[in-house]
């Protein structure tokens, strides 16, 4: 038998005292995970904190809460991370040693220089046919002029009410297959076995590089392309509320025959399917309300900055 049960229980005071004791605590850093969750608190000034008082709050957090706090780190780059920074999944921060610490404050530092680097997004939205990604889309580009939406150039003739170089850029196929050849097309894809569309390179990096977010509204496999060769895009699906709305809104379109509706609805399918290769999906119920969850995932700033 061990000494600890030979001993006389603690009187009940004591025992309640070190109970509510160790609620506080558990509830101190729930309030230190969220606010670093939520960017209010920096994960350094945390680590400083914890170098400070390794028995004090910040210090008596698990290495591994403290990672999973951060804004975009989740189970797999937390266990990486600490793969990598050589730190066991048991510490806590107060008890690293001291290259542990700088390890981990060097990782927290490169972290924060990247998401800096990100805050002007490329985002792409994509979903299957009449869900209202162009609805969306406009809306967007009508209420959120820091927003560049890219202008596609494809294949297939304009609309009536469609402009050039507003709606999309038309061009014949030698003209795309020249865009091609050039290395001006980001992505490009046969969207419906029909026509191909493409996202010129151009405009997108001189966006993002004076500052701006540039929202893509491509098909999936443009999605896919781009997720390839920019994996610092983040990828929206958008959904609609419900099968049938779906339907209802592509027959309600009124654009395509019912031969063509058919066929794309077979292929909505398949693209629903792919969902889960997206980083956020969004419903769209509303268009004002989806635009807004989708302007809230570019991290779009609230007034122009720019002269
Ligand atoms: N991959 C790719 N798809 C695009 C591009 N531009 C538009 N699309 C997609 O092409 C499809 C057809 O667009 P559109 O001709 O406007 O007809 P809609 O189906 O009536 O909206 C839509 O699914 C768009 O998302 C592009 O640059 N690249
Ligand atoms: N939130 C919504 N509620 C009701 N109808 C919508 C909504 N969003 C789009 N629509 C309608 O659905 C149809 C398809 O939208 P559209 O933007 O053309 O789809 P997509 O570009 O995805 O093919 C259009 O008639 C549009 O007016």
């Amino acid at each position: 038998m061990s000494e600890a049960s030979n001993r006389p229980a603690p009187p009940e005071v004591d025992r309640r005292a070190a109970s509510q004791a160790a609620v506080a605590a558990r509830r101190a850093r729930a309030a230190v995970k969220a606010a670093i969750a939520a960017r209010e608190l920096s994960p350094l000034t945390v680590l400083d904190r914890a170098t400070a008082d390794p028995e004090g709050v910040e210090g008596r957090l698990r290495v591994t809460e403290f990672l999973l706090s951060v804004p975009a780190i989740g189970t797999t780059k937390m266990e990486e991370a600490l793969k990598r920074l050589s730190i066991s999944p048991a510490k806590r921060l107060g008890g690293l040693g001291r290259h542990q610490r700088l390890r981990l404050r060097q990782f927290l530092i490169e972290r924060e220089n990247r998401s800096e680097r990100q805050r002007n997004r490329l985002v792409v939205l994509a979903g299957p046919t009449a869900v209202g990604k162009g609805t969306v889309s406009t809306y967007i580009r009508e209420n959120y002029p820091d927003v560049l939406l890219s202008v596609s150039a494809t294949t297939r003739k304009p609309r009536p009410g469609e402009v050039d170089g507003v709606n999309y850029y038309f061009v014949d196929d030698a003209e795309f297959d020249r865009m091609i050849e050039g290395g001006e097309l980001l992505e490009y894809a046969t969207v419906h076995n029909a026509y191909r569309y493409g996202t010129p390179r151009a405009p997108i990096e001189k966006a993002l590089a004076e500052g701006r977010s540039v929202l893509l509204e491509i098909d999936l496999q443009g999605a896919r392309q781009v997720r390839r060769s920019m994996p610092e895009a983040r990828l929206i699906f958008l959904l609609p509320p419900t099968w049938e709305e779906l339907v209802r809104r592509l027959i309600g379109r009124g654009t395509e025959d019912q031969a063509e509706q058919q066929r794309r609805l077979e292929t909505a399918k398949v693209e629903l399917a792919a969902q889960d290769e997206f980083d956020y999906r969004v419903v769209n119920h509303d268009v004002a309300t989806a635009a807004r969850e989708v302007v809230d995932l570019m991290k779009v700033r609230a007034a122009p900055s720019r002269p």
